[in-house]
């Protein structure tokens, strides 16, 4: 954006008004504002994410997520609606578009009954879009899983929260982080487990947990999390947690098919789940098979 154009998207903090908090995270909180200039309630409803400046996050790195958002057009990944500085310039917030159903968590919990599996192989299979569109500029999410997914209507979910967004540098095929901090490592492949290394290949493991999220309808007693510590026992001595979890990847366990999962869908997580990332299916290949499944449920609907 050309500095004149940047500034249509430098928004007035006295023209948010807080309305409630949606979201909390370890650096952040998301809260539903109104952008109200003209002070009578004819503004938009928008989300409003602002640092909580601690020792890990820096204004530096949300700068970042900002400028990360910012330059993303996709109908699957949560529009920017611009920046607000605050406390001169010492803190900032990132506005965003509202979207009314909020993550994909709460929605399935409380939708269960009326999403089947057409749905949710449409909701896949706009993921699969937005980590497409993402890969053709060289991001790697790091951090795809159903809690930052939203739910903008009952037929469009879109990728949220770029707060560990990273380019992949031109010369190389992955990135490598220093500082793993607060990893989501039952979302991990094994090579960011073991040796922090981030690719478009890792984002599809965590792409084929979601994947099992929305077909065990993120039930709280199926995630991720539980069925790992359930297959490693919960007395993990010594070792890590994270080298407990890679020995049992490399010993070829793998999270087990939701209930009533169609044997296709749990083919398309298999597939992902490759110990190494290049026998792993590319997000273009995923598109297709999900559309290729969805035909399949189309002509004869089983979910
Ligand atoms: C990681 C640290 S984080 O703190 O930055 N953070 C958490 C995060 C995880 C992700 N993604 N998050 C994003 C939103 C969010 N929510 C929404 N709408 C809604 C609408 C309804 C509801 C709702 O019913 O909620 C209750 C509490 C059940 C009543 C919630 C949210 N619209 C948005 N537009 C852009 C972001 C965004 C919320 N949490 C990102």
């Amino acid at each position: 954006l050309s500095p004149a154009q940047r500034d249509q998207t430098l928004l007035e903090e006295r023209h948010l008004r807080f309305i409630s908090p949606l979201g909390k995270g370890n650096f952040g909180c998301v809260e539903l504002c109104r952008y109200d200039p003209l002070g009578d309630n004819t503004g938009e409803l928008v989300a409003v994410k602002r640092l909580q400046p601690n020792k890990q996050s820096t204004l530096e790195d949300f700068q970042k997520e900002v400028n990360t958002l910012s330059v993303l057009y996709s109908d699957y990944i949560v529009k920017y609606r611009g920046v607000c500085y605050s406390m001169g310039r010492l803190s900032m917030s990132l506005v965003m578009e509202y979207l009314p159903y909020g993550s994909l968590i709460g929605y399935l919990e409380n939708n269960r009954h009326n999403v089947n599996t057409r749905r949710m192989l449409l909701f896949a299979s706009q993921i699969c879009k937005g980590m497409e569109y993402l890969q053709t500029l060289r991001y790697v999410h790091r951090d795809l899983a159903a809690r930052n997914i939203l739910v903008a209507s009952d037929s469009l979910v879109k990728i949220a929260d770029f707060g560990l967004t990273k380019v992949i540098p031109f010369n190389k095929e992955y990135y490598r982080v220093t500082q793993p901090g607060e990893s989501p490592i039952f979302w991990y492949a094994p090579e960011s487990i073991s040796e922090s290394r981030f690719s478009h290949k890792s984002d599809v493991w965590s792409f084929g947990v979601v994947l099992h999220e929305l077909f065990s309808y993120c039930d709280v007693n199926c995630n991720p999390k539980r069925l790992c510590m359930q297959e490693m026992g919960h007395n993990v001595q010594g070792t890590s947690i994270s080298m407990h979890l890679a020995n049992i990847l490399k010993n070829e366990w793998r999270l087990p098919a939701p209930p009533n999962c169609p044997p296709k869908v749990y083919g398309l997580m298999k597939q992902c789940w490759a110990y190494s990332f290049d026998e792993r299916p590319c997000f273009s290949s995923l598109g297709n098979q999900i559309e290729t499944i969805m035909q399949d449920e189309r002509e004869n609907p089983k979910g």
